[in-house]
């Protein structure tokens, strides 16, 4: 049948808004068959984290060789990975390999909670951006990531060459969540850059609009198609995701998943 598929490596939310949920939901949605492997359970919802449960190393190495031995991906991503020994299984798992790996540099929740050990930081720097397609930090990360604060546009492209050019990533999207202004996120592939701009929506309903972001790009990276038309659609996605959220919960609620429907992005636009 030719269907595509995705692998999430992730934390999860049990609420649905972010993390392994979110992730599965986006693939689901732009009809690439979702897989995932659990890195950590998190015990959260829309209002913060309440506990983080990582799971035993052995038994992530399980949950990935089950998949990858039988359904190998043909993208993959990780979003949550808070430990040394977890991104070194990662990168052992990885290397070499020729499928689109999309990172998440996820480190600090939306309510403020740490979802990536201090120590860590840097390792995801060092040992697995070299080995990524694309990588989606969003203004605080790629701050922590290139050691500078990022306050304008400039800054932003500043911060992504040197993603590419020092740090090795294949390219790059510093979104513009965190900035003032429209929602300008800027991506850099070692030769251009190129942006991708809405209009700021004023809601807090954005629990797991990263998540998601990343999540569409991996799917439309799993088709084929180029890491340009991937944040394309990823921006169409996410901002309808954002327009129409659901409202639900007493904090930062989720996105809507379906809300491109609404909207009129057709499912398959590269
Ligand atoms: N209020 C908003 N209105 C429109 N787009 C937004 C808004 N907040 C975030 N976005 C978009 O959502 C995506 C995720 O960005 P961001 O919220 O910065 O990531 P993260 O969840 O990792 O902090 C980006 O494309 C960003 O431009
Ligand atoms: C398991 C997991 N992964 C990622 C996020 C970040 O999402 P956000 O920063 O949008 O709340 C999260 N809250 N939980």
């Amino acid at each position: 049948m030719g269907v595509k598929s995705a692998l999430t490596i992730a934390g999860t939310d049990p609420s649905g808004g972010a993390g392994i949920q979110a992730d599965l939901k986006t693939f689901q949605e732009r009809e690439v068959y979702g897989m995932s492997v659990i890195t950590s359970v998190v015990a959260q919802n829309t209002l913060g984290v309440e506990q983080v449960e990582h799971l035993p190393i052995s038994f992530i190495e399980k949950q990935f060789d089950s998949v990858w031995n039988d359904i190998k991906p043909n993208a993959v991503k990780t979003g949550m990975i808070a430990t040394i020994d977890m991104m070194e299984l990662i990168a052992e798992k990885l290397k070499g390999s020729n499928v689109p790996y999309i990172i998440d540099p996820v480190m600090v929740a939306k309510s403020g909670h740490s979802l990536m050990e201090e120590e860590s930081r840097s390792v995801i720097r060092n040992m697995l951006i070299p080995l990524s397609t694309v990588v989606t930090p969003n203004v605080p990360e790629a701050e922590f990531l290139v050691g500078f604060s990022i306050n304008t546009q400039e800054d932003a492209e500043k911060a992504a060459k040197v993603i590419v050019e020092q740090l090795g990533a294949g390219a790059v999207v510093v979104k513009g969540g965190h900035l003032e202004g429209d929602a300008k996120d800027v991506l850099y592939d070692g030769r251009e850059f190129t942006y991708f701009t809405s209009e700021r929506l004023n809601t807090h309903h954005t629990h797991g609009t990263g998540c998601t972001f990343s999540a569409v790009i991996t799917a439309e990276l799993a088709k084929g198609r180029s890491v340009k038309q991937a944040v394309k659609t990823g921006k169409a996605y996410i901002t309808d995701a954002i327009r129409y959220s659901l409202e639900l919960g007493n904090g930062n609620g989720p996105t809507n998943q379906w809300g491109y429907r609404l909207q009129g992005l057709p499912n398959q636009e590269g």
